[in-house]
């Protein structure tokens, strides 16, 4: 089960994932003077993060918008990322958000577990309902494949739907966490966690006791560090034993090197310091459970 490997990947590397969420003003002129295609300049940008951050990092997630907003080229940077990754043999989360009819589903799990885009966990939106989910299950069960469903997101619009009561029998992301329970069960790893996630936004730390407590055997996915204003102590109750989760920040280590005199040459090594102050502030904060 892929969940083992990100399992493992974790227990050697930390929680970090680095978001690769490459928009063209995040990327030094080192970079747009020596490469010209878009092509060349996302996925040179995205090598030099890789190569300097892979040996301290679980994985990384690659937000595919940020390369479907150059069209073809930025396609080309974003199959060329996805393969870097796994050929490097890290773990890649292919941010894709996907919700649709189960005929549709079944396209998407073709375009995103196979081929030019083929991921090894892939995000999913369940508000269209757990019919759309289904078409991604086989490529779990056989072909070593991983989801992370969205549960609690963490923008302030995750209070307009998820939090809502349902006729007093809790919220909707409770709800919503009940069903992957449900599903996640049948594709278990030996590590004790499902190659069945959930996506928990590091913003909001009232619930987060709650939802681990509910979701013992899921394992998480948590946006939010950094530039949304995640810190430490917000996500370290999603962990347990400070594995079970990976803690996503894209902006904070991509960009970090703007705030320094020479970060233009150097923006790959204070990507990795980043990486090493954000590990270090969640390690601080993890509680042995
Ligand atoms: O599924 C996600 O990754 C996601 C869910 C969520 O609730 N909030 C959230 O920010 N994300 C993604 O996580 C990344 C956060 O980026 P930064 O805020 O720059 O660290 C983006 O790629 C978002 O699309």
């Amino acid at each position: 089960m892929i969940i083992d490997r990100l399992y493992e990947e974790v227990e050697k590397k930390g929680n970090v994932c680095v978001g690769l969420d490459t928009a063209l003003e995040y990327i030094p002129s080192t970079i747009l003077n020596n490469y010209h295609s878009i092509d060349d300049i996302l996925f040179y940008f995205n090598k030099r993060i890789i190569d300097a951050t892979i040996d301290i990092v679980p994985c990384y997630k690659v937000q595919i918008a940020f390369y479907e907003a150059h069209g073809l080229n930025g396609m080309l940077a974003y199959k060329k990322t996805l393969e870097y990754i796994r050929n490097k043999g890290s773990v890649v989360v292919a941010d894709i958000k996907r919700a649709d009819i189960s005929s549709t589903a079944k396209a998407y799990a073709r375009a995103h577990f196979e081929g030019d885009f083929e991921s090894d966990f892939i995000t999913l939106n369940p508000y269209m309902g757990f019919d759309s989910i289904t078409p991604y299950l086989d490529y779990v069960e056989n072909k070593n494949k991983g989801l992370f469903i969205l549960l609690r997101t963490s923008n302030d619009g995750a209070k307009d739907i998820q939090y809502l009561d349902i006729n007093g029998n809790g919220k909707v992301y409770n709800y919503i966490g009940d069903k992957i329970k449900d599903i996640s069960y049948k594709y278990m790893g030996k590590c004790g966690y499902s190659s069945i996630g959930a996506v928990v936004g590091g913003t909001h730390l009232e619930e987060s006791d709650e939802i681990r407590n509910r979701l013992g055997k899921v394992f998480f996915l948590i946006p939010g560090y950094g530039a949304q204003g995640g810190k430490g102590k917000d996500v370290v109750s999603y962990l347990k034993n400070g594995n079970g989760g990976i803690v996503n920040s894209s902006r904070g280590i991509i960009t970090s090197y703007k705030k320094y005199d020479d970060g233009v040459e150097k923006f790959d090594s204070y990507a990795r310091d980043a990486v090493l102050d954000m590990k270090e502030d969640i390690s601080s904060e993890t509680k042995t459970i």
